[in-house]
């Protein structure tokens, strides 16, 4: 499900900052949105922020800076829609720019632009921001397959606790503002879970380091390092470098079955397997703020994950795959549906990372099912133009 979020709508302290954090949290999508916003505020916020996340940016207001900052994504409230003519829109959408709205009456889909990619439909909750904006929509609403002429952002008072009903409610995905910016420690803590993650290997002819080198080039910001069958003291030696070239991309490293290790290089975080030591145990070691993943298997798996505190989980094997020995039975999309649907009906919501033989075509299937994002190695190593291959991964990924 894509996760899109709205940025305050005034200038806050430290935005910019705030901003770029979020970013590199693993956030695919910001809507820039100042409604009555200065244009000077803005261009200097946007001057803020850094330009490797331009890409990932819809602005609302003030179109104009598009073109000075780069951005291809521009959003039309729903006053600028209705003064836009459509050939601005047929224009703009043969320019090359995404171009994004927003409604709040299912009937006004049938009348939008084809040339709009996506529209956000709100309040689907009882707004955080906007006080006394009341739902569009009950709990037991289901968009149809048919009313989507566009994809359909479910907005409006989305948070940690009621976003799994906005799956069950057939959205395409999710638009956050308040859970967000309203929250000291942010509740939105699966916004740092990254929905690409590489999961290093050595090869005939690849080292560990050079595979995470090749996937940072590529765009990935999210690297677990998985040395097998080494002692701990080399894979230490191999920690510190992969922290070190993480840290020159701003990337997040993931440490595979060593705790102390990642203690000891200071790293974003720590994935254990059902048959590596517990979460709670290694939490002493890691500190309580580390994050950490848990493989799954099954769904009981899952239920253990969730209660033992872990921040993620890896679900697999998706298909067989050369790259994991001792592989657990294979999931499958079906195995992967039907796990998602338990989750939903117990109302229960954890990122769930599926894994193994995962093939770039996969991924808008696996998503589907309400997956959070996918882990690949092989599908990334052996691909013949791994940034193109990164970016159109991203693109289905948001
Ligand atoms: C994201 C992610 N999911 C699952 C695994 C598998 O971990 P584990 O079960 O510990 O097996 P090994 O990777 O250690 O062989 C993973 N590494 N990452
Ligand atoms: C670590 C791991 N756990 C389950 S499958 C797997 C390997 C993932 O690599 P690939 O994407 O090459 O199958
Ligand atoms: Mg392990």
């Amino acid at each position: 499900m894509k996760l899109i979020a709205i940025s305050h709508p005034e200038f806050i302290l430290n935005e910019a900052e705030r901003i770029n954090a979020l970013f590199r949290d693993g956030l695919l999508r910001l809507h820039l949105r100042k409604p009555g916003g200065d244009i000077a505020d803005l261009n200097r916020l946007l001057g803020k922020i850094d330009p490797e996340f331009y890409p990932k940016i819809a602005l609302h207001h003030h179109h104009e800076l598009a073109a000075q900052y780069g951005l291809t994504r521009l959003h039309f409230p729903e006053k600028l829609r209705n003064d836009t003519p459509e050939t601005m829109f047929q224009k703009l959408k043969n320019a090359g720019f995404q171009l994004s709205t927003s409604i709040h009456d299912i009937e006004q889909l049938s009348e939008l632009s084809s040339a709009f990619d996506y529209t956000f439909l709100g309040p689907v909750f009882d707004s955080i921001t906007k006080k006394g904006y009341q739902r569009i929509v009950n709990d037991d609403f289901c968009l149809k397959e048919d009313q989507k002429t566009i994809k359909v952002i479910a907005i409006g008072g989305i948070n940690h606790s009621n976003i799994h009903k906005i799956k069950q409610m057939n959205f395409d995905g999710a638009a956050v503002l308040g859970a967000i910016w309203n929250s000291e420690a942010s509740d939105f803590q699966f916004l740092k879970i990254h929905k690409l993650q590489f999961i290093s290997n050595q090869t005939a002819g690849l080292s560990h380091l050079e595979s995470i080198k090749l996937a940072l080039t590529a765009g990935c910001r999210w690297i677990q390092l998985r040395v097998k069958n080494q002692p701990e003291n080399e894979v230490l030696e191999i920690a510190i470098a992969a922290k070190e070239l993480c840290d020159s991309y701003a990337a997040r490293l993931i440490i595979n079955d060593f705790p102390h290790v990642v203690k000891a290089v200071n790293a974003y975080g720590l994935h254990l397997g059902l048959n590596d030591m517990q979460i709670s145990e290694a939490r002493e070691i890691v500190g309580y703020n580390m994050i950490i993943g848990g493989t799954a298997n099954t769904f009981e798996d899952v239920l253990l994950r969730i209660n033992e505190g872990a921040d993620y989980i890896g679900l697999g094997p998706f298909r067989f795959t050369t790259t994991k020995q001792n592989l657990s039975p294979i999931l499958g999309l079906d195995g992967y549906r039907v796990l998602m649907q338990k989750l939903s009906e117990q109302k229960l919501s954890i990122p769930i990372i599926a894994i193994g033989g995962i093939l770039p075509d996969d991924v808008a299937e696996i998503l589907a099912t309400g997956i959070h994002g996918v882990a690949m190695s092989s599908a990334l190593i052996q691909s013949k133009e791994t940034k193109e291959t990164v970016q159109k991964l991203e693109e289905i990924l948001c």
